[in-house]
């Protein structure tokens, strides 16, 4: 069942599923999401001399990331075909028996701005900014400003809470996390070499 406007008010209410700062609460609580408004740091992909990214290097995803800070009244111009994250300004927490999606705005997708190239899912227990991956689908580019609202978030509850939340035990690599993130792929037990892997790669 997603949650109406009525059922996201009362939740927060309730203090378990946390937005904060909700600084508009007209604006921002739509019929049945709530609009997350643009941060102002953005990591950018730089073309470098390695010939690719291994997605469990945690060094080469780190060479190819530079952040970028926007204040407040100024842009930050996504080009076509360009591929940055960025972040929401709120941070969210989700309670156990909720799941909340990332989608886009209709009136920024009509400008070609896609918010989440192929995540968008904020597990039950996730708490912290949300990493938002931005890409520019249209042939001119855009100006973002931060504070503008960007994308929105859906909750969908659970037909029972969730046994593991996140941040409970196992991987939740980005629990808490502050601004944009890059990959932390490599920090996938399989990655990392629990023993029955071999290291010597
Ligand atoms: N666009 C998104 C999507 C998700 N998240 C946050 C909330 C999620 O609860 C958390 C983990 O997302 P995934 O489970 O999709 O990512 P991984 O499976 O790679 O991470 P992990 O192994 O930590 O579960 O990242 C985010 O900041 N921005």
């Amino acid at each position: 069942m997603i949650l109406s406007d009525a059922d996201i008010l009362s939740r927060l209410a309730d203090g378990d599923l946390a937005i904060e700062p909700l600084d508009d609460v007209d604006q921002q609580v739509q019929p049945a999401s709530v609009d997350l408004r643009l941060g102002g740091r953005f990591l950018e992909f730089q073309r470098t001399n390695i010939p690719c990214i291994h997605p469990t290097e945690a060094d080469e995803v780190g060479e190819y990331v530079t952040e970028t800070t926007v204040e407040e009244g100024d842009e930050f111009i996504l080009h076509p075909g360009d591929f940055v994250l960025g972040t929401t300004v709120e941070r969210v927490t989700i309670p156990d028996d909720l799941v909340a999606h990332v989608e886009g705005r209709s009136s920024l997708g009509r400008l070609a701005i896609v918010v989440h190239a192929t995540a968008g899912l904020c597990d039950p227990g996730y708490e912290g900014q949300i990493t938002l991956e931005l890409s520019n689908l249209g042939t001119a580019p855009v100006a973002l400003s931060p504070g503008m609202r960007v994308s929105q978030l859906t909750f969908t509850e659970l037909k029972s809470p969730a046994d593991r939340p996140y941040g409970a035990e196992r991987g939740s690599k980005y629990q808490n996390q502050d601004g944009p993130q890059a990959s932390r792929i490599g920090d996938d037990p399989e990655f990392a070499g629990d023993g029955s892997e071999d290291e010597t790669r």
